[in-house]
C-alpha cells in the first residue's frame, strides 16, 4: 500500500510532483529492491512511527551530555524493537534487508550518531569475521541480543593509517594462560573507538601480540572493559571520552589504556591465527592481511551509506529549492522558483545522479564482496586484492563526492541551509568524517595505485589479468592516461563510472516502464557528462615533454627536470645511514594539502589590504546594488594579481632568506589555483594539532581529561537506561 497523501502540501510542490514524467512508485520499488521490500520497509516504518519516542526538544538545543542521554534512550527503544524483529527472521537475505531498513528509518530518530553504531557497523562483523566457529557460538548471540555492548579499537593517538605501527601490546603469559595488555607509551593509548566513552562494556582491542619473545604482528582481541553490573572501567583500565568533534557529537568517542590488564587465552579473536596453551603461535590464514577484513566491510557499507546521506540532502534541497522563490526576473510577474534556474539545477542535480552512480555501485561492489568472501571460505584468496583496491577507491571517492555534495546542497538551500534544523549541517558533519575513518582518502587510493602498478607490471609482461582491469591490456598506447598514481586513478574512477552505466542499464532492463528507463538514462548520461567535463584537462593529452618543447631547448629542460628530482636534493640520502619512519609532513599528498593553505593566508591578508584601501571608492563609483557577484574566476584573478604585486611591494625591505620564502608561496599560490579550483584557510588556529611546541598527543589527552563526560565514571543512562535494557527489565 502506498504511503497516504498529506495534507496541505506547498502548492509549487505539488505542481512540481504532477509534472513528474514517471510513477514515482515504480522508481520507489527499485530502489528498495522490489515491490515487496517497499511493503515491508513502510510496514516496520509505520511501526516504528507508533513506538519510538521522538525528541521534544530538539535534539541540538540539548547540551552534549544532555545529547548523549537523549541519544541512549532513543538508541534503547530503537534496539529493544530491531532485537526483536531481528529474533523473527530466518533466512540471510531477510536478515541484510532487515537491518538495511532498520538502519534508514533510524535516521529519523537521530540528528547525530547513535552510541551503538560502532556495536552494529563494526563490532558484529568483526565477531563473525574473525572469531573461530566456537567464538562466534559464543559471542554472537550476545551481541545479537545486546546483552553485550560492543566496539572496535584499533586506533591509537600516535597511529590510526599505520596499523603495522601500533603499539598496544598484548604478551601472552603461559604460566596463567592470559595474555597481559599493555600501553607502553602516551601514543599508544587507543582515541576514537565509538560507544567507548561511556557504553561499550566490550571492545575489540588491535594489539601486537607476543608469544614466546616474539612478536607476530597485529591481532584483534575481544575485551571486556566494564563491570557488567555496576559499568565501572575494570581495574587496570583507563577510559573515557575524547572531547567535543565536529559531528559524531552523541557517538561518545572514547580512549582506552591499558595497565597490566590480564585476559584470557581465548580472548584473540582466533580464526586467522591461535596461541596454544604453551604458548606456540599457529598461523591459520591463507592471506597475511585477512584481519583486516571488518575495513573491507565496513568501507564496502560506507559506498551504500553514501548514498543514501546524499539522497536525503538532495532531497531536502530540491524540496527547498521548488519551495523557495527569489529575485525579480520580469517586472510585475512573480518571482520565480529558484529550482528554475539554471545555475541551481547545475548545484543539484549532479547530486541526484551522483546518489544512483553510488547505490548501482554499491549493489554491485556488495555482492562482489559476498562472492569473494564465498571463494574465500573454500580457501580461495586470489580475488583479495582487487577487492581490496576496489573497495578502497571506491570508499575514498564517495566520501570525498558525498562530502562535496552535500556541502553543494547546503549552498544550494542559501542561508537557512546553515540553520542545523535543515539536517544539512549534520549530514555534513557526519559524511566528512568518513573520508577520514575507515581509511583516510589519499592512503586508500595510494593502496588502489599500488594495485593497478602491480597489475601494469603484469600487462607488461603480457600476464593474464582480470576482467576489471582488463582495459590496462586494452591501453597500450601510454599517452592516453599518465603513469603516475593520479593518472592510474583516474583511469580507475572511469571504471567506476563503466560500472554505473552497465550495473544501471542491466537494474532498468526488466519490467521497469520506459519513463524510469529514460530517466535513469538522462541520470546515468550526467554523472558520466559531467565528471568528463570536471576532469577535461586530465582527458587531453599535452605534450608535457622535454624533448617536444615549442623553443627547442631540449638539452636545457632535460637538466632542469633532472635536477627538481628530490633525490637530488640532498648529496647523500638519509636511507644510507638509516631508515626513519616518514612524519606525515614528508609525504609529498600532505604538504600539496598543507602549503597552499599557507600561501592562500598571505594572498587574503595582501588582498584584503588592497581592498580595504579600494572598498570606499568602489562603492561610490558604482553604488549600492550595482556590484554583482563576480565570477569566480574573475576573483581568483583578482587575489592572484594583487598578491602577486603587493606582495612585491612589502618584501623588499626584508631579508634575502625571507623574501626569498614569501615569493615561493606567492608562486606556489599561482600555481596551484591554476590546477585547482579552492584550497581551506586556517586563520585562528586555537588548535591542539597545531601548537607550536609539537605537544599534540598530550594535549588531545590533556583536553579529553577536561571533557565533561569524564567527570563522573559512570552516566546516569547507565542506570536509568542501558542496565534495564541489558538485564531485559524495559
Ligand atoms: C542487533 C539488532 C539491532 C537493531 C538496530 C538496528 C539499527 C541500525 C543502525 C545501524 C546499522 C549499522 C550501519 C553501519 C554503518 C557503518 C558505519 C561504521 C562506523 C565506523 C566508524 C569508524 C571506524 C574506524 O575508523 S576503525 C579504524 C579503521 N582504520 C583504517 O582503516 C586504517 C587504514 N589503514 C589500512 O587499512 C592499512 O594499514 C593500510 C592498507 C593503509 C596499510 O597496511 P600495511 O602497512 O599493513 O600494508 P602495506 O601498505 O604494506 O601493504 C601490504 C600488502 O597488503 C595489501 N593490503 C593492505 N590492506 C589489505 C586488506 N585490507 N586486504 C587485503 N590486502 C591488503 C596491500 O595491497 C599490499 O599488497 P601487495 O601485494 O602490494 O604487497
Ligand atoms: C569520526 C571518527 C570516528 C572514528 N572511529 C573509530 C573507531 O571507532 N575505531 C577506530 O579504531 N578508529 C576510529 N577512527 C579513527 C580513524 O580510523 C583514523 O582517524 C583514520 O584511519 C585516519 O588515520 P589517522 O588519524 O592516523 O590519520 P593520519 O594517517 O595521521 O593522516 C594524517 C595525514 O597524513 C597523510 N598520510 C598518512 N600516511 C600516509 C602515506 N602513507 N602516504 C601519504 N599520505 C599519508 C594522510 O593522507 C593525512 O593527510 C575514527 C575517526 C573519526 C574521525
Amino acid at each position: 500500500m502506498r504511503n497516504k497523501p498529506i495534507a496541505n502540501v506547498n502548492a509549487d510542490l505539488l505542481k512540481e510532483r504532477k509534472n513528474c514524467s514517471f510513477d514515482i512508485e515504480e522508481l520507489t520499488n527499485l530502489i528498495d529492491g522490489g515491490k515487496n521490500q517497499t511493503a515491508r520497509r513502510r510496514e516496520i516504518e509505520n511501526m516504528l512511527l507508533k513506538n519510538m519516542p521522538f525528541d521534544i526538544i530538539p535534539e541540538e538545543c540539548l547540551s552534549a551530555k544532555e545529547k548523549y542521554e537523549n541519544a541512549v534512550r532513543k538508541s534503547v527503544a530503537l534496539n529493544k524493537i530491531g532485537v526483536e524483529l531481528v529474533s523473527q527472521v530466518t533466512k540471510a537475505k531477510e536478515l541484510s534487508d532487515l537491518t538495511l531498513t532498520l538502519r534508514r528509518v533510524s535516521d529519523a530518530y537521530f540528528r547525530e550518531v547513535t552510541p551503538f553504531l560502532l556495536h552494529l557497523g563494526m563490532f558484529i562483523p568483526t565477531i563473525l569475521g574473525q572469531c573461530s566457529d566456537e567464538q562466534v557460538a559464543h559471542w554472537l548471540p550476545l551481541a545479537m541480543q545486546l546483552k553485550i555492548i560492543g566496539t572496535y579499537a584499533q586506533t591509537e593517538l600516535g597511529h590510526g593509517t599505520f596499523i603495522r605501527g601500533l603499539e598496544t601490546t598484548a604478551t601472552y603469559d603461559e604460566r596463567t594462560e592470559e595474555f597481559v595488555l599493555n600501553s607502553p607509551t602516551l601514543s599508544s593509548s587507543k582515541w576514537w573507538a565509538g560507544g567507548l566513552g561511556k557504553t561499550a562494556n566490550h571492545c575489540i582491542v588491535v594489539a601486537q601480540l607476543y608469544t614466546k619473545g616474539e612478536c607476530y604482528g597485529t591481532h584483534p582481541f575481544i575485551v571486556q572493559i566494564r563491570d557488567m553490573d555496576t559499568h565501572m572501567p575494570l581495574k587496570g583500565l583507563k577510559v573515557g571520552e575524547i572531547g567535543p568533534r565536529l559531528g559524531f557529537q552523541t557517538a561518545d568517542n572514547g580512549f582506552l589504556v591499558f595497565d597490566n590488564f590480564r585476559i584470557p587465552r581465548d580472548s584473540l579473536m582466533m580464526k586467522h591465527a591461535k596461541v596454544l596453551k604453551d604458548g606456540t603461535y599457529v598461523k591459520i590464514a591463507r592471506h597475511s592481511k585477512l584481519t583486516y577484513g571488518t575495513m573491507i566491510f565496513v568501507r564496502v557499507l560506507l559506498v551504500s551509506e553514501m548514498a543514501f546521506n546524499l539522497s536525503k540532502a538532495v532531497t531536502i534541497a530540491v524540496r527547498y529549492s521548488a519551495v523557495r522563490r527569489q529575485s525579480e526576473l520580469k517586472p510585475n510577474e512573480p518571482e520565480p522558483q529558484v529550482l528554475d534556474y539554471l545555475t541551481q539545477q547545475h548545484k543539484l542535480f549532479i547530486s541526484i545522479s551522483t546518489v544512483y552512480a553510488f547505490q548501482f555501485t554499491s549493489n554491485w561492489l556488495m555482492k562482489t564482496y559476498h562472492t569473494v568472501q564465498a571463494n574465500m571460505k573454500h580457501g580461495n584468496t586470489d580475488a583479495l586484492p582487487e577487492l581490496h583496491a576496489l573497495s578502497s577507491c571506491l570508499k575514498a571517492i564517495c566520501t570525498s563526492d558525498c562530502s562535496a555534495a552535500i556541502e553543494q546542497c547546503r549552498f544550494a538551500c542559501g542561508g537557512h541551509g546553515y540553520m542545523i534544523s535543515s539536517n544539512l549541517p549534520s549530514l555534513y558533519a557526519f559524511t566528512t568524517a568518513t573520508r577520514t575513518y575507515e581509511g583516510d582518502y589519499t592512503v586508500l587510493l595510494l593502496q588502489t595505485a599500488r594495485f593497478l602498478v602491480k597489475t601494469w607490471e603484469q600487462v607488461e609482461l603480457g600476464n593474464a589479468v582480470t576482467p576489471m582491469v582488463a582495459y590496462l591490456a586494452r591501453h597500450q598506447n601510454r599517452e592516453a592516461w599518465d603513469e603516475s598514481p593520479e593518472g592510474i586513478i583516474r583511469a580507475f574512477e572511469a571504471i567506476a563510472a563503466g560500472v554505473y552505466q552497465t550495473e544501471s542499464v542491466r537494474s532498468v532492463s526488466f519490467g521497469q516502464s520506459d519513463a524510469i528507463k529514460d530517466v535513469m538514462k538522462q541520470l546515468s548520461d550526467l554523472y558520466l557528462l559531467y565528471w568528463s567535463l570536471e576532469r577535461t584537462g586530465d582527458l587531453l593529452t599535452t605534450l608535457k615533454s622535454t624533448l617536444g618543447s615549442y623553443d627547442g631547448r631540449v638539452y636545457e629542460r632535460l637538466m632542469e627536470e633532472a635536477l627538481k628530482s628530490p633525490l637530488n636534493q640532498e648529496p647523500v640520502n638519509e636511507s644510507f645511514h638509516n631508515e626513519p619512519e616518514p612524519q606525515v609532513m614528508d609525504f609529498v599528498s600532505q604538504q600539496h594539502k598543507l602549503f597552499i593553505g599557507i600561501a592562500s593566508y598571505y594572498s587574503y591578508s595582501m588582498t584584503a589590504l588592497w581592498l580595504w584601501d579600494i572598498l570606499t571608492k568602489v562603492t561610490s563609483e558604482l553604488g549600492v546594488g550595482k556590484t554583482d557577484r563576480l565570477p569566480e574566476s574573475h576573483g581568483r584573478a583578482v587575489f592572484m594579481s594583487v598578491f602577486n604585486s603587493e606582495m612585491e611591494k612589502s618584501v623588499s625591505s626584508l631579508s634575502a632568506p625571507l623574501q626569498a620564502v614569501l615569493r615561493q608561496l606567492v608562486e606556489l599560490y599561482l600555481y596551484y589555483w591554476t590546477l585547482e579550483k579552492r584550497g581551506d584557510l586556517l586563520l585562528v588556529l586555537q588548535s591542539t594539532l597545531g601548537s607550536y611546541d609539537g605537544r599534540v598527543y598530550e594535549r588531545l589527552m590533556e583536553e579529553a581529561l577536561k571533557n565533561p563526560p569524564n567527570k563522573e565514571p559512570v552516566n546516569e543512562s547507565f542506570h536509568k537506561y542501558l542496565k534495564p535494557f541489558i538485564q531485559g527489565k524495559l
